[in-house]
């Protein structure tokens, strides 16, 4: 008897969820305010990190900017505090857990307690897999993937004690489907799904409602990262790359409203479903992604990459 009364209960709360989507599709959503929350932003020397401090910044919010890259940190700690916005810069290696911890440590003494995390940091090798040495593909999965256990681990214990937080996962697009040649960061991203998805479960098992997540999917974003990489060329300006402000708006606009996951743009969402869609075979895939050049598209970016490492550009260990 209890087992019908569940099944019914899930059924009312399977349409409900599925109405108020469709609703909240067409409604303008109410946007919460962050005044004053301590924000911290890893890589923040980046090209989306620096966008975002700025975003957090013009909502209210006090910053905390992690990077590897001092110079490139200080920069966007600068560009903050001239908005007026306090700001505590610090340098950091994401791929090395303890450094993580220790200043993790020295922000809760020196700052306070975080309540929105935005884990954007990431990098990718851009090399073929058998020609890419095996630290450059450590790297990748220490920083894109392990390193947000860490930070989570640092930061939600006084997220939980209040039960008020934000814990934001800047993934991909190939968090959700995959390409050639770039198995390092497929992996990664499918991981940072993976974990989002985990913690938002574990989060709502106990009862933590004041606790939010947000995976942020973007397509190429033109930040140079995969700077290269492209689909077929009838189709770039059906899919263009993203441009970063558009991108973080949108992913702000998301954490703001406290969606649990955005692709951007919207039709990211096909492939995804596409892949995951098991009714479809996998060639059925592979001819959709051989006629939109999905399956090449990160040659040209290879070939980038291997220039500049030729060149000296890139550390090649
Ligand atoms: N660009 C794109 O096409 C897309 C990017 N994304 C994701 O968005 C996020 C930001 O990307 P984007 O701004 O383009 O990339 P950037 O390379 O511009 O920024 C990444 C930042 O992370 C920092 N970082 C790298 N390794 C470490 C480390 N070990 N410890 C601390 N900081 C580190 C980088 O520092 P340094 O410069 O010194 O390496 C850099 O400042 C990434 O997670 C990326 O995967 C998602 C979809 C598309
Ligand atoms: C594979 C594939 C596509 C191309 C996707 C690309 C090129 C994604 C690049 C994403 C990046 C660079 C993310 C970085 O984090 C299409 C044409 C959309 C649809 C068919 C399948």
């Amino acid at each position: 008897m209890i087992f019908i009364v569940d099944l019914l209960l899930m059924l009312i709360d399977l349409t409900y969820s599925i109405l108020t989507a469709i609703v909240q599709t067409f409604l303008r959503p109410r946007l919460k305010c962050i005044d004053g929350e301590l924000c911290l932003i890893t890589g923040a020397g980046g090209a989306l990190g620096r966008l975002f401090a700025l975003e957090f910044a013009k909502e209210g919010a006090r910053l905390v900017l992690w990077d590897c890259d001092a110079a490139a940190n200080e920069q966007t700690a600068k560009l903050a505090r001239e908005t007026g916005a306090e700001v505590h810069a610090y340098t950091v290696d994401l791929s090395k857990r303890q450094s993580i911890y220790e200043t993790a440590g020295r922000v809760r003494a020196e700052v306070g307690d975080i309540s929105i995390l935005v884990n954007n940091a990431g990098v990718v090798a851009g090399r073929r897999l058998l020609d890419c040495p095996d630290e450059l593909l450590e790297r990748t999965l220490l920083v894109n993937c392990h390193a947000l256990f860490w930070m989570t681990k640092a930061f939600l214990p006084q997220m939980k004690a209040k039960n008020h937080g934000h814990i934001v996962t800047i993934a991909s697009a190939l968090g959700l489907f995959s390409t050639a040649c770039v198995e390092d960061y497929c992996a990664s991203k499918f991981g940072a799904v993976g974990f989002h998805e985990s913690l938002t479960h574990e989060l709502l098992a106990e009862d933590l409602d004041g606790i939010k997540t947000t995976l942020v999917c973007p397509y190429i974003v033109d930040t140079g990262m995969f700077a290269g990489c492209e689909i077929r060329k009838e189709l770039k300006n059906l899919i263009p790359p993203l441009q970063p402000l558009y991108t973080v708006q949108q992913s702000m606009k998301a954490i703001l409203a406290e969606q649990q996951m955005i692709c951007i743009p919207r039709l990211m969402y096909i492939p995804s479903f596409m892949k995951q869609n098991v009714l479809l075979p996998w060639e059925a895939n592979v001819a959709t992604y051989r006629f939109m050049g999905g399956d090449k598209c990160m040659l040209p970016f290879i070939k980038n990459v291997e220039m500049k490492t030729s060149n000296g550009h890139i550390k090649s260990s």
